[in-house]
C-alpha cells in the first residue's frame, strides 16, 4: 500500500532534484569542451564579437559563416546552426533559409532567435517561414515569444529589447511549441523553457546582463552548442546552457563595476567554470 507521506506528495525532494540538474549541466559542459562542436552562425553584426568569444569561453567552435555560396559545403559539416534575425536584410535571408535547410536535411539541430520579430512585416514573414523549417530550440525574449506565438503585428514593441516579463510568456510559448514542434525557450529573470507540455525554469542570471547588448544572442548560440551534445534531450540541453550563462554572469557580478566589465568577466567566468561551482549554484526546476 502506498505510504501515506506518497500520497501527500512528500516523497518529492526539492534538493535531489536541484542536484540532478547541476551534474547534468557540469556532463554537458564537460562534453562541450571535449568535443568543441563547430556552431555555425547566420547573426546579426552587433552580436558577432560576443557571441563567438561566449561560445570559446564555454568550449565550442564557432564560425560566423553566412554566404549564400557557401551554405551547401559548410552547413553539412557543423554539429549545430544558429539563425538570428537581429539585423535581417533581403541579402541574408536567402541564406537563412538554405541554411535552415540544408540543417534539416543533414539532421543537424538549428536554433532560431527570432530577434524583434513583430517590428516589421518583412521580419514577422521571414520568422515565421524559418519556423516552418523546423527549428529544434526557439529562444526570445517574452517580447518576441509573446510576439512570434501569436504571428500578429504588435507595433508597441520597443525595438530588440522585451517590455515582458518572462512567467508572462508562458502560454504563449506553450502554443509555440506545439505549433512548431519545437522546443521554446523565454529568457528573462527566470528563463523559461518548454516542449509545450512540460515546463522548466532556470534561475541563474543577473539583472545587468539586460544591459549587454547581446547577451540573449550569445545565450541562444550557446543552446546550439549544448544541443549539439545530446539532440534527444533538447529541453534539457537548453535550460543547462541557460543556467550556466547566468551562472558565469553571477560569478562575473561579483568582479564588475557595470556592464562594460561585466561583459568581460562572465567570459572569463564562463570559460573558468568548475564542477563544484557548476554543480552547487546550478538552480534549474520543473515549473509544471
Ligand atoms: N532580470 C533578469 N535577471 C537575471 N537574468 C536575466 C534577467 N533578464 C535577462 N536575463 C538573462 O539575460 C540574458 C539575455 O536575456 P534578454 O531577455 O535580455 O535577451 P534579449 O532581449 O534577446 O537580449 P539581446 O537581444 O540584447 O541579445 C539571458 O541569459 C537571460 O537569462
Ligand atoms: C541592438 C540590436 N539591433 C539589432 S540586433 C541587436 C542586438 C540585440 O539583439
Ligand atoms: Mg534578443
Amino acid at each position: 500500500m502506498m505510504e501515506a507521506s506518497k500520497r501527500r506528495g512528500e516523497d518529492r525532494d526539492p534538493p535531489k532534484v536541484e542536484a540532478r540538474w547541476g551534474r547534468r549541466a557540469w556532463e554537458l559542459l564537460e562534453a562541450v569542451r571535449r568535443r568543441a562542436p563547430l556552431v555555425q552562425c547566420i547573426t546579426n553584426f552587433v552580436s558577432m564579437d560576443l557571441m563567438a568569444n561566449a561560445l570559446l569561453a564555454a568550449g565550442a567552435s564557432p564560425a560566423m559563416v553566412h554566404s549564400l555560396s557557401e551554405i551547401d559545403d559548410f552547413t553539412p559539416r557543423a554539429d549545430a546552426i544558429l539563425i538570428n534575425v537581429g539585423t535581417l536584410s533581403d541579402g541574408w535571408l536567402p541564406s537563412m533559409r538554405a541554411a535552415a535547410t540544408a540543417a534539416t536535411r543533414a539532421g543537424c539541430p538549428w536554433v532560431l532567435d527570432p530577434v524583434a520579430v513583430s517590428a516589421s512585416d518583412f521580419r514577422l514573414e521571414a520568422c515565421l517561414g524559418l519556423v516552418g523549417l523546423r527549428p529544434a530550440v526557439i529562444r526570445g525574449n517574452p517580447s518576441e515569444i509573446l510576439g512570434l506565438s501569436s504571428a500578429c503585428r504588435i507595433r508597441d514593441s520597443k525595438g530588440a529589447d522585451s517590455s515582458h516579463e518572462s512567467m508572462d510568456a508562458v502560454e504563449a510559448a506553450k502554443s509555440l511549441a506545439q505549433a512548431s514542434g519545437a522546443i521554446v525557450a523565454v529568457s528573462g529573470a527566470v528563463d523559461v523553457i518548454t516542449d509545450g507540455q512540460q515546463v522548466v525554469g532556470a534561475n541563474n542570471g543577473v539583472a545587468m546582463m539586460q544591459k549587454i547588448t547581446a547577451t540573449g544572442c550569445a545565450v541562444t548560440a550557446l543552446i546550439a552548442a549544448f544541443i549539439a551534445i545530446d539532440p534527444p534531450n533538447t529541453l534539457e540541453a537548453t535550460a543547462c546552457a541557460f543556467s550556466i550563462f547566468g551562472l558565469a554572469a553571477e560569478l562575473g557580478m561579483d568582479m564588475a563595476k557595470g556592464p562594460a566589465s561585466l561583459r568581460m568577466h562572465m567570459i572569463d567566468s564562463l570559460h573558468g567554470l568548475d564542477e563544484h561551482t557548476v554543480t552547487s549554484r546550478v538552480n534549474i526546476s520543473f515549473i509544471t
